[in-house]
């Protein structure tokens, strides 16, 4: 299906806000856990960014999974945020053990290379939900199939800015963003968020959501270092309430640019997640 014709506005559904409500008789962990990954010392801000958002969001718990070399530096700055150490694939092992933590972040500062693939691996592997972001998609420009054969069917959200996806789709990075994000989701079998000034989040099925398609919703600053990575724990956090991929990135996406929107000249990533509550309000949570 390539019908540049045939998608949806992301509008944020009476639906989705019902499934936003925390009500008066759950628990922190009805809400998920999810648990970013961080780089090592002094590359640890994009994974606190998304963190945070994942926070804000509204899951239950949300833990950092840090490098032995950073523990200090995030502890100094981190809160209601757990702290796990994670230095090696195999303290990921033991990490993922633990069913309760129900969704993952890896990629914003994470470093590319062979670490960060193993780590790929094995979360798709236990077919934990998933935001595949930045570092990740860099990771695997050489060699994108062996991505697409550990996402394929998994409940993952890729996540590239448009050099990311030029890198693993390159036939597709001079096509219209709305028919490359639809092809390449169907190719990898997961659902994809393209960004950039329109956001396009398309699944393996074909299907397609446009948001801001005429132009009315625009938060041109947003463009802006680390907003991408508090979009992509924001993602994480809905994943870990329960939210299917698609729904995840959508919902993320409409609240990342109504956050943009809000605060608009002057905007640091830092900002994002802590417009979300006067948001939530408002739209009567
Ligand atoms: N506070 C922090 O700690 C931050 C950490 N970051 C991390 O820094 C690492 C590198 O990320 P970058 O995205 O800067 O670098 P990348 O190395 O992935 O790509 C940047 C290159 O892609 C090109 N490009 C083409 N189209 C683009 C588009 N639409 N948007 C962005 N770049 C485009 C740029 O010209 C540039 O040469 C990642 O791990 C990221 O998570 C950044 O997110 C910035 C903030
Ligand atoms: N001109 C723009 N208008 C609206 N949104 C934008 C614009 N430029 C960037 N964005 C949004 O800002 C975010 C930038 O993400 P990304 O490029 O990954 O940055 P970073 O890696 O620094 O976090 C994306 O959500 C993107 O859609």
């Amino acid at each position: 299906m390539d019908d540049a014709q045939n998608w949806h506005e992301i509008t944020l559904t009476a639906e989705r806000v019902e499934a936003l409500r925390k009500r008066a008789d759950q628990h922190k962990y009805d809400h998920g856990h999810a648990v970013v990954l961080s780089g090592g010392a002094g590359r640890t801000g994009a994974a606190r960014l998304a963190g945070r958002a994942a926070l804000r969001i509204g899951t239950g718990l949300v833990t950092l999974g840090v490098p032995g070399s950073a523990q200090m530096e995030v502890a100094c700055q981190e809160t209601a945020i757990m702290l796990r150490r994670v230095d090696d694939p195999l303290a990921l092992e033991s990490l993922l053990a633990d069913d309760r933590l129900n969704a993952f972040c890896i990629g914003p500062g994470f470093g590319v290379g062979e670490r960060c693939r193993a780590c790929v691996a094995l979360i798709c592997g236990a077919n934990r939900s998933v935001v595949l972001d930045a570092d990740v998609l860099t990771s695997f420009s050489d060699d994108p199939e062996a991505l697409f054969a550990l996402v394929w069917n998994r409940p993952v959200v890729m996540t590239p800015h448009k050099g990311e996806f030029r890198r693993l789709f390159p036939d597709l990075a001079g096509a219209d963003p709305r028919v490359a994000c639809r092809k390449a989701a169907m190719r990898a079998g997961c659902t994809i968020l393209l960004k950039g000034s329109e956001t396009s989040v398309a699944d393996a099925d074909g299907g397609l959501g446009v948001h801001n398609p005429d132009g009315k919703r625009a938060a041109p600053y947003l463009a802006t270092a680390g907003s991408g990575d508090v979009l992509a724990g924001m993602i994480c956090g809905l994943l870990a309430r329960g939210f299917v991929p698609v729904a995840a990135a959508e919902t993320a996406a409409w609240l990342h640019a109504e956050a943009g929107r809000r605060i608009g000249a002057g905007l640091i990533a830092e900002d994002l997640p802590e417009a979300l509550p006067a948001i939530f309000a408002e739209i009567g949570l």
